[in-house]
């Protein structure tokens, strides 16, 4: 599984590679430049515009001079800029300073306000200025170039950071971070860009594999991981010849209330897609006739007129899915209290149910080991509270799951899933997720993958990789805002079937061999300079 690399093991994967692979430092520079170059020139195609570089004077503006020198042997229009950032001058810095001296280019050195260059909206920046070894935030000077190259309206790509972005910490001045359209980042996907407080700064970025050192990411402790197809197909499980109903459980929802129904349906439909052997739900009267006629496969049985009362149900599930649409009354709130006192069958909890135990912190206590948790930012806040930032909230998720012993899916646009003090974040999905019942959907995912027996904590992973990869396909023939909750279910057979599609070989990134890109890429939208 992609892991989550800290700059410290950053550092340390640069250090190992030098000495394992027996490259030196320039060389890997130079690699990573040709890499980040080779991203411009497939985009551009020799395009005549101006491209501006600025470069602070650590690694990243040696990969900034790199990048300029490529791009200028090949006939662009280069304007190199550095920054005099500080004191330090990293030697890999110089001796790319001197590189590029050697073809006849002299960067301009900007030492002060006044001699900020003129960028037309219609350059490109390359952002170069700071990466890993940001210290603190850009202030005076500095932040008056990311300011000036903010307010250009140019496109911006950054490399390995945009500039001022923390990799492990809050950002304290907003003023102070470039706005990328795009980042390229080295190696490992960074937590900072997964963070919704973070979306201003880039709004999308790819992962260049630069080849760093194989054994020492293997050894690399982390708790914190991308989902990508390759984990996510060894989990699902093919079906044997022979196998009847009987082998894939019984799923039962419960929830609804009046005027509510539509949730309950959607979860119900989504469970039973997802291959539970039987679905029954557990609703109010009122949605009786609902149910029964917008979904004949499913079982239903009723408590209450409006709402739920008794959760006195018959059936004998393997997992129960609790909480759409079920809203939070006194009858309904106590009905729940009661049930979680004698239940004894694994649990997906979502919203209206979330809410009930949030009002009421000791019923958490009573949720079974291993039940899935889905909230989605606010219904969580409601669980466990205000967070500082993101960083923060992503603590007390981690902790929550790990201290109740259950897994919750925060959800957003890289939901993650925490384990056992793990974090995982889904790599799949967009925005046209972001429409009512798209949650529902997802407990009834996750609900029909249990009553087939996968662990929940695996039918979180897979379910939510599934669940973002129907919107994925969505787009193939629709937009974001037509795109509804049913569509999900529609494309769950699809979103399966990719899981086996044979894509084209991915040639390994080799410091030794600059012409091989090996990429992971946050979305299939990116804004393409020209
Ligand atoms: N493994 C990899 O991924 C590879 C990484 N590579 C590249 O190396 C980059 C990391 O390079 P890096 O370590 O030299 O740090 P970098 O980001 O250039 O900044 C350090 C300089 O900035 C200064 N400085 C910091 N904050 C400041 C502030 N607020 N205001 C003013 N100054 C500030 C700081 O000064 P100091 O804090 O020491 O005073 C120092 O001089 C990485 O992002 C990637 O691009 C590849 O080339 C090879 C493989
Ligand atoms: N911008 C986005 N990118 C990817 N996934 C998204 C985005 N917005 C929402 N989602 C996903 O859509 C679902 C929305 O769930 P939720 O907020 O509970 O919706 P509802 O309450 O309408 O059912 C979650 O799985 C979430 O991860
Ligand atoms: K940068």
């Amino acid at each position: 599984m992609p892991k989550i690399l800290s700059v410290k093991q950053l550092y340390e994967a640069d250090a190992a590679t030098v000495k394992n692979k027996n490259i030196s430092f320039i060389d890997l520079m130079e690699h990573v430049g040709i890499l980040c170059f080779e991203w411009i020139h497939a985009r551009l195609q020799g395009s005549q515009i101006n491209i501006q570089i600025f470069c602070g004077t650590g690694n990243n503006g040696g990969d900034g001079l790199v990048i300029a020198r490529h791009l200028k042997q090949y006939g662009y229009n280069v304007k190199t800029n550095i920054i005099n950032c500080g004191n330090e001058r990293s030697d890999v810095f110089l001796k790319n300073y001197d590189r590029l001296k050697e073809i006849g280019v002299w960067a301009d050195m900007i030492t002060c306000e006044t001699e900020l260059p003129e960028i037309s909206e219609n350059d490109m920046v390359v952002d170069a200025i700071f990466g890993l070894g940001l210290s603190r935030k850009p202030e005076n000077f500095i932040k008056k170039v990311i300011q000036h190259i903010n307010a250009s309206n140019a496109y911006v790509l950054s490399i390995d950071f945009p500039s001022g972005l923390f990799a492990e910490k809050a950002v304290t001045d907003k003023d102070s971070v470039i706005k990328a359209y795009h980042t390229l980042t080295f190696q490992s996907p960074k937590l900072a860009f997964l963070l919704p407080e973070n979306r201003i700064y880039t709004k999308t970025w790819e992962v260049l594999e630069i080849g760093l050192d194989k054994e020492y990411i293997y050894n690399a402790k982390t708790s914190n991981y991308l989902l990508v197809k390759e984990e996510i197909k060894p989990i699902y499980r093919f079906r044997d010849k022979f196998s009847h109903k009987g082998d894939f459980g019984h799923s039962l929802i419960i929830g609804g209330s009046f005027g509510k129904i539509g949730a309950v349906s959607l979860s119900a439909k989504a469970a039973l897609t997802m291959g539970s052997g039987l679905v029954t739900v557990h609703i109010p009267k009122c949605g009786y006739e609902i149910l029964q006629t917008s979904i004949p496969e499913v079982m239903v049985e009723v408590d209450g007129d409006n709402e739920l009362q008794n959760f006195n149900f018959e059936v004998l599930p393997s997992v129960i899915g609790v909480g759409m649409g079920m809203g939070t009354k006194t009858t309904t709130a106590n009905g729940f209290k009661k049930f979680l006192n004698t239940n004894k069958i694994p649990l997906v909890i979502d919203a209206d149910a979330i809410n009930i135990i949030s009002k009421n912190k000791k019923l958490i206590e009573l949720i079974p080991e291993n039940s899935v948790l889905t909230p989605h930012p606010k219904e969580f806040e409601r669980l466990v509270g205000k967070w500082k930032d993101d960083y923060d909230k992503l603590e007390k998720l981690r902790l929550f799951a790990k201290k109740h012993k259950i897994i919750v899916v925060l959800k957003g646009a890289f939901t993650a899933i925490a384990h056992e003090g793990e974090l995982y974040f889904n790599s799949t999905g967009n925005p046209a997720l972001a429409t009512a019942g798209s949650g529902d959907v997802l407990t009834g995912i996750i609900t029909g993958l249990i009553a087939q027996k996968y662990h929940p904590f695996e039918a979180a992973l897979l379910g939510v990789y599934l669940h973002g990869k129907t919107a994925e396909i969505g787009m193939e023939t629709e937009v974001y805002e037509t795109f509804v909750a049913s569509d999900i279910i529609k494309n769950l057979s699809g979103a399966i079937m990719d899981l086996f599609k044979k894509e084209p070989p991915i040639a390994e990134s080799n410091p030794e061999q600059t012409t091989d890109t090996k990429k992971t890429k946050n979305n299939d939208d990116e804004e393409m300079y020209i």
